[in-house]
């Protein structure tokens, strides 16, 4: 029987409206926090630091020891799924990650044949290691990449502009890109349930690419495999909150809500705030949206979009948040004006 109170995201996420939303960033622990850059140097790379649960399990607690916020975010990657699906991965420095890229059913039968999942075994220690220093009003969250997002670097290799690589591949050859969505899918299910299952409160999918994708190959590619993930989700533990963060996605927001079937959903900065409170948040509580530029910036501006993004959502489900990660070179002392700002 535990005896912790409910924290204030979790509230939210079940449809509380609170006076002082909680606030969260995404890429919270990162290269902004001199104390990150100091252990990831120790670590050597991203990667070691991520498959170190003790590491790991300090680099989550950093932001939330220095800042307090309402949530801690599981320290790792979204790429992390397709390495232990076999892909080699690595991430030059400057660069971003790399991948040997998946485009033919040779390449995914090797990649098959490697398959290591146990690489994915110290996630759920760093999870317990968290929980177990985390203070008790602080949510925790866990979370993987959408399938489309996590397919567009593993058949390119690498980010790209355009997701043209992926786009062509399922246009060229659909049956092979729906064998990597699926195995996708069945590796995200179980990933996600061993981080509920060591303590995480709530998991947000990562749809970085979802807008590259016109109407229907966003249900085909984004929507279709997203309800697949929530539902294994959801049969092994009712209880989880889901976020989804179909990131670009406007006006198909509603359609993805309706047919993933998320708790809650993740605002990117573009989007129109009157047909995001209007078609989005009065259907589901709603996160985000602040541009990380301006956050960066900083001043009064800063303080002005605070304001007119409380103003549009903060008497309704609303998580504070950015609507896409934090910039490495953010001045600490603009998010410590922003958590002023939004706490009062
Ligand atoms: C597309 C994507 C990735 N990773 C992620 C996404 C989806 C969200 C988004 O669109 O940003 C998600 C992610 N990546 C990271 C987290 C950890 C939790 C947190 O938000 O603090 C999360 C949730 C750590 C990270 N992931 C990465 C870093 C930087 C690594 C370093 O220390 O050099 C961190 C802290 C590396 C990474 N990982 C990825 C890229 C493109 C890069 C390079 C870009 C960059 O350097 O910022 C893939």
């Amino acid at each position: 029987m535990t005896t912790r109170e409910t924290p204030a995201l979790i509230r939210v996420l079940g449809g509380e409206s609170l006076p002082t939303p909680p606030v969260w960033l995404m890429r919270q622990a990162g290269r902004y926090l001199p104390e990150y850059r100091e252990l990831r140097a120790k670590a050597g790379s991203f990667l070691s630091l991520c498959y170190d649960p003790e590491l790991a399990a300090e680099v989550t607690l950093q932001p939330i020891r220095r800042f307090g916020f309402d949530a801690a975010i599981l320290f790792a990657d979204i790429l992390l799924v397709p390495q232990a699906l076999g892909q080699k991965l690595w991430f030059a420095e400057g660069e971003g990650p790399r991948l040997e890229p998946v485009a033919d059913a040779t390449r995914l039968a090797e990649i098959d044949r490697v398959v290591d999942q146990a690489k994915l075994d110290s996630i759920p220690e760093t999870v317990r290691r968290v929980r177990a220093a985390l203070p008790r009003e602080t949510g925790f969250i866990g979370f993987c990449g959408a399938p489309w997002t996590v397919a567009t670097y593993m058949v390119a290799g690498r980010g790209t502009p355009d997701q043209a690589p992926a786009k062509e591949l399922f246009e060229r050859d659909p049956a092979l890109f729906q064998a990597i969505i699926d195995r996708i899918v069945t590796s995200s299910i179980a990933y996600l349930n061993a981080q509920i299952a060591a303590g995480v409160d709530a998991v947000q999918i990562f749809d970085s690419w979802a807008g590259a994708l016109g109407p229907e190959d966003f249900r085909r590619w984004c929507i279709a495999p997203t309800r697949r993930i929530v539902d294994g989700v959801r049969a092994m533990h009712p209880q989880a909150r889901i976020i989804g963060f179909p990131r670009g996605a406007g006006h198909l927001i509603p359609d993805y809500i309706a047919g993933t079937g998320v708790d809650a959903v993740g605002l990117e900065t573009d989007i129109d705030r009157t047909f995001a409170r209007n078609e989005i948040q009065s259907r589901v509580p709603v996160q985000g949206h602040l541009d990380p530029l301006v956050l960066r910036a900083g001043g009064d501006a800063l303080e002005r979009e605070v304001d007119a993004i409380l103003t549009a959502f903060g008497d309704r489900p609303f998580i504070f948040n950015l609507g896409h990660g934090i910039l490495p070179d953010t001045p600490i002392a603009h998010v410590e004006r922003l958590l002023k700002r939004v706490r009062g």
